[in-house]
């Protein structure tokens, strides 16, 4: 009987907590990271560690403060596993996503204060003001439909910046173009979490880019950006700026085509679609996992 009671609890809670989404604070780390080593075989395992662990709490902050943030316009409200709809006690929420952007600044501040240099915190700053953009009050940028092109930089051109930065303390435009393949990774996940939801969002106001476009046409531009980043991979190795390691982010267009398939048959049907947001993980996962792979083995 506890069994019975308690799954469909456990599910809820870690629908909520959506472990599988954090891969999207590492893959920037990870990938900056190998673009330093590829570059000068530097590798600061301290840096490396303190920075995921602080990417990760930044990333706890975003959602817990998402869910806060959304049960004031009242979007969330048909959200079972929202954190505060789950504990009834959006204070606790709002304290605790506080304290781990306090600690994740924390860590990010250690690794300042190792290189005697502001860059990677002025930069993770910066990342933090675009999430607070994203859902915050008065800005909301997420309901006018520019959550993707928040996201893009945030995860893209300055995350991977600040981890090739802490890595080396210099600018590099290799890990500039790997930004823009990690940048596209991550934005096609949250396009893909808002194709069930354009009944909540439009009732709540929000213009997400498929209720502005459509599910159909949303179907369409996400086969065009998910099959992106394969040719643009391939053009940076022909261009001699990506080792052709990095090919072996190809390894994941199995995810690709799975997601692209199961999307544009089922955009319309909020049930059916509403797990792309995890098969657009994968896809993120892996193709980023492999293309940080692909440097590392370059560099070795
Ligand atoms: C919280 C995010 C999406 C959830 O959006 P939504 O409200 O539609 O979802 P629910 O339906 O589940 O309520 C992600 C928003 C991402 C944002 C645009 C940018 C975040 C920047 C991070 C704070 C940067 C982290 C950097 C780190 C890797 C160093
Ligand atoms: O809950 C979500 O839908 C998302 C959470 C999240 O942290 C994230 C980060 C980067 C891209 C997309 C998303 C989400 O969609």
């Amino acid at each position: 009987m506890t069994t019975l009671i308690s799954y469909p609890n456990k599910k809820l809670w870690m629908a909520a907590i959506k472990p599988p989404m954090y891969s999207v604070a590492i893959m920037p780390i990870w990938v900056g990271t190998a673009v330093a080593f590829a570059e000068t075989r530097i590798f600061h395992g301290a840096v490396f560690s303190t920075f995921l662990a602080s990417a990760i709490l930044i990333l706890a902050w975003e959602n817990l403060s998402n869910d806060v943030f959304d049960s004031e316009t009242g979007i969330d409200k048909n959200k079972h596993h929202s954190l505060v709809n789950l504990t009834a006690n959006k204070a606790l929420i709002f304290g605790l996503g506080n304290s781990c952007l306090g600690l994740g600044l924390l860590g990010i501040l250690a690794i300042a204060w190792w290189q005697q240099d502001l860059t990677v915190i002025g930069i993770i700053l910066l990342c933090c003001a675009l999430g607070y953009m994203y859902q915050g009050p008065p800005f909301r940028l997420g309901y006018q439909g520019l959550g993707e092109i928040l996201c893009f930089f945030a995860f893209g051109p300055l995350a991977v910046t600040a981890a090739y930065y802490s890595q080396t303390q210099s600018w590099n435009m290799t890990s500039l173009a790997a930004s823009v393949f990690v940048g596209i990774a991550t934005s096609l996940i949250l396009f893909c979490s808002h194709f069930h939801q354009v009944k909540d969002d439009i009732a709540a106001g929000k213009r997400s880019p498929i209720v502005r476009l459509g599910t159909a046409r949303g179907a369409k531009v996400l086969t065009w950006f998910t099959a992106s980043i394969y040719p643009l991979n391939l053009l940076f190795v022909l261009l001699g700026i990506f080792p052709v390691w990095t090919l072996l982010s190809w390894v994941s267009l199995p995810f690709a085509f799975k997601l692209c398939n199961h999307v544009l048959q089922n955009h319309n049907q909020p049930e059916k679609v509403s797990n792309c947001k995890f098969i657009a993980v994968a896809v993120h996962f892996w193709s980023c996992l492999l293309f940080g792979l692909g440097f590392m083995l370059s560099g070795g």
